[in-house]
């Protein structure tokens, strides 16, 4: 039985660019150490607007932790937090091996879109390689413009430029608008844009903030399939406890099962008979044999809620692998209400009522 994949090597370069004070491995100490954080990059994407807004959310909770441990500890740092330095990463792969490495303290990337559906790299990334969590989500409204150098017309636009997500989602306004323009493929939005100012392509189709960013002109505005599509994004770190539970938390799993009858529908048992509620549930292919396969899921519940610590524990002992992604609040929508069997309570009923009769009471 395996507890957790088997590590193979990333190979990735780590190329973020690095500024500032640098913490390597410890990510522990929120007092005396800047945090740095990669970001999909460069400057413009909708990662980074992503990253902004988790940091945001993240020190205010980091705050009131620091604060609670300053008072037990008595310790006065003039009230002073680390900041968390944002270093863009070219690509998903390099912000990744650079949490991995310990370059960077944690990596935001995009995990899933609401119109194209989940982000095959980052999926293949938390599930094989060395172990990563998942501790905090954030949603990004995505709107993308159609950029180009300023004085540049529609009609003069022979090539754009956009992350394969980006390509899928303005697909039709594309199509009817520039049949004959050649469509490429950049690590990014925001690379598109960057590729734009430097005239080696001729429109993008990245978020208006890149437009900002690079100096460019919006020939087109809100030009996706999709109005109101989001992209859910992840704030990466390397395995560390998790956050506390609010009480309307998410647990990421990867669960590996042998192509057997009913290995899948087990696995699944184990959640339903414990009230949890799945979210999603996604495969990938295992990478070594035809027709065998990972299945990342997502289901509501904490692992300190004994619910889904036993669950957990259920699914170590059925499943051929395991990996525990984490466990972390949602960022949108509540979980539904706990079933009464599944709750805390109802837990700690029943491993009292086992209790007793082992000591030989009556029930
Ligand atoms: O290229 C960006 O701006 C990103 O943040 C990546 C990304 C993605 O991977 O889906 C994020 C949101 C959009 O759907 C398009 C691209």
């Amino acid at each position: 039985m395996r507890s957790c994949f088997a590590s193979v090597p990333t190979g990735v370069e780590c190329d973020v660019k690095a500024s500032g004070t640098g913490c390597g491995a410890g990510q522990d100490s929120l007092i005396s150490v800047t945090q740095r954080w990669a970001y999909l990059g460069p400057e413009g994407t909708f990662t980074q607007q992503a990253v902004l807004t988790l940091r945001e959310q993240l020190s205010a909770a980091e705050q009131s932790v620091a604060g609670q441990r300053l008072l037990q500890e008595d310790i006065s740092t003039g009230g002073l937090l680390p900041p968390t330095e944002l270093l863009p990463a070219a690509g998903i792969a390099k912000a990744i091996a650079a949490v991995r490495s310990g370059t960077v303290d944690a990596a935001c990337v995009p995990l899933e879109n609401s119109v194209e559906g989940s982000v095959p790299l980052t999926l293949d990334e938390l599930t094989h390689g060395d172990p990563l969590v998942i501790v905090a989500e954030t949603y990004v409204q995505i709107t993308f413009d159609l950029l180009v150098r300023p004085g540049t017309a529609i009609a003069d636009i022979r090539s754009v430029g956009s992350h394969p997500h980006g390509h899928a989602q303005v697909r039709g306004f594309v199509t009817a608008t520039l049949p004959d323009a050649e469509s490429v493929v950049y690590s990014s939005t925001a690379a598109a844009a960057e590729a734009v100012l430097a005239g080696g392509l001729d429109a993008a189709a990245a978020a208006p903030l890149a437009g900002r960013k690079y100096g460019l002109e919006s020939v087109a505005t809100d030009i996706g399939e999709v109005r109101g599509a989001v992209t859910r994004f992840v704030l990466l770190r390397r395995p560390s406890p998790p956050p506390p539970a609010t009480g309307n938390d998410r647990t990421s799993l990867v669960v590996f099962v042998d192509n057997q009858p009913g290995t899948l529908l087990a696995v699944l048992a184990e959640l339903a008979n414990r009230g949890i509620n799945l979210t999603r549930l996604e495969s990938r292919p295992s990478r070594v044999k035809m027709g065998e396969y990972y299945f990342l899921l997502d289901a509501d519940g904490h692992v300190s809620e004994p619910a889904m610590a036993e669950a957990i524990s259920a699914l170590h002992r059925r499943s051929a692998g395991l990996r525990y992604l984490g466990s972390y609040q949602r960022a949108v929508g509540a979980a539904g209400p706990v079933p009464p069997y599944a709750s805390t309570e109802a837990f700690a009923a029943a491993t009292a009522f086992v209790a007793s009769i082992t000591a030989g009471e009556t029930s």
